[in-house]
């Protein structure tokens, strides 16, 4: 596949034409708009969001789509939506393997699998995390979130994401953004795995960097918009629709990724972890993890996050005179982890790529003893944490697992083991 362009920064007005002179100049709706092109907006705030949160983009395509057909109903085994879909659970911390490849033809679509769901659609409120394991393109299918913007961690081979803006490749190590309601289609080089958060609420944003300054964490320039690309091949489309936590799915004439030229700022993005610029500790304790916020998706009470996407990536340890790993704690908000490569500092061993964590709300969780044992005995010499990339979805709504998250096989069934061995050591 060759390099593709991209069109860089985060919440730019962006504008990109695949064929020069299609943009109308000057406004957005012309009587005929050039080269017979119908032009469509969408929205990802209400009209009327305050301007700084306001995002919608024109798009200026060969049809507009509206010429789709109607919707059936499309079963999909393992995808749930909200805290109905979520079971009961023990406040115990829970843990899962990496899971498996599939054995038959599977997509993205067909390979979501949905691990644990909070908030609701409807309210426009809440996220779901969700694995996907897929070994095939999805061809001529497009799928729609209507419920949510998608977040994708990717895991394991690249993707390929067509969107209505154009195209984006996205490796291990990078992540792709998805606005809510814009259609895409994934595809793959090989078998794939990865993490995708499923975000009802405020669309992710930057976080605010305080007192950090005018710099640093991610860099705003570091998004990379698509730039126009269209499909010319002819042919009947399937469209995938999730719509109220329901999948549908419509078949029409032509493909929806149609747009030969659009202008605005709600866009889809990719993003390199490689390029955080970390902030941590030069002199002693162990930060909040909250230094590590990637994107952060607001509620309505300042400071608790709908749902921050936090990532753990390679960094320079210094701290003197102190327990460098995460702390022993107990937090208000959820936590569900995973990992892309290598160790996380907190489970050296028990913690596997592909696999995810989960400390809800009030579950005590930490380092294990052999991360204990290791760090309170570790020379305090600087020293690189490399070869890893762990990430978290941090949420202020408990999340609750899902049917497959507790009976699909993957479930450790003794991760609290790990912290049996933290012995009381008390002198007294
Ligand atoms: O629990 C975890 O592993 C995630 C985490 C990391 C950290 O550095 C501090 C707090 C926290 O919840
Ligand atoms: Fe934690």
């Amino acid at each position: 596949m060759s390099a593709l362009n991209y069109s860089a920064g985060f919440g730019n007005q962006h504008q990109s034409e695949a064929i020069a002179g299609s943009l109308p100049i000057g406004r957005n709706s012309p009587q005929k708009v050039a080269r017979g092109l119908y032009a469509e907006l969408l929205s990802g705030s209400a009209f009327t969001a305050p301007r700084n949160e306001n995002l919608r983009s024109w798009l200026y395509r060969r049809q507009p789509s509206v010429v789709v057909g109607s919707f059936l109903p499309l079963a999909h085994a393992y995808l749930c939506t909200g805290a109905r879909e979520g079971q009961v659970s023990p406040p115990d911390p829970m843990r899962w393997a990496p899971i498996e490849m599939p054995a038959e033809p599977t997509d993205f679509v067909e390979g979501l699998r949905t691990m644990a769901v909070n908030g609701d659609p409807d309210a426009q409120l809440g996220i779901a995390t969700h694995l996907y394991v897929a070994n095939q393109s999805m061809g001529r299918r497009a799928f729609i979130n209507a419920d949510g913007e998608m977040l994708i961690v990717p895991q394991q081979g690249v993707l390929r994401i067509a969107t209505e803006l154009g195209l984006l490749d996205v490796a291990p190590g990078e992540i792709a953004l998805l606005p809510r309601g814009m259609a895409f289609k994934v595809e793959l080089d090989g078998p794939s795995r990865g993490y995708v958060c499923e975000n009802y609420g405020a669309a992710f944003r930057l976080p605010e960097l305080g007192p950090i300054g005018s710099n640093g964490l991610a860099n705003a320039r570091d998004f990379l918009a698509p730039v126009a690309a269209f499909e010319a091949t002819p042919g009947a489309y399937e469209i995938v629709k999730k719509y109220g936590g329901s999948l549908w799915c419509a078949v029409q004439a032509h493909s929806p990724f149609n747009v030969v030229a659009w202008h605005g700022n709600l866009t889809p993005y990719k993003y390199d972890t490689k390029h955080f610029m970390t902030i941590g500790s030069i002199s002693f304790d162990h930060p909040d993890p909250s230094i590590f916020t990637v994107l952060t998706s607001p509620s309505d009470t300042a400071g608790w996050a709908n749902c921050d996407f936090v990532i753990f990536p390679p960094r320079w340890m210094v701290a003197e005179d102190s327990f460098r790993p995460p702390w022993y704690h107990r937090n208000v908000m959820s936590e569900y982890m995973g990992l892309v490569l290598g160790q996380y500092d907190a489970k050296p061993e028990g913690f596997k790529p592909g696999g995810s964590s989960l400390h809800n709300a009030y579950v005590p969780h930490g380092p294990d003893t052999e991360a204990f044992d290791k760090a309170s005995n570790a020379d305090l010499a600087p020293h690189k944490l490399d070869n890893t990339l762990a990430f978290m979805f941090e949420t202020r709504w408990r999340l609750l697992p899902t049917e497959f998250a507790l009976k699909g096989g993957a479930l450790e069934t003794n991760y609290a083991a790990c912290w049996a061995g933290l012995t009381d050591n008390f002198q007294e």
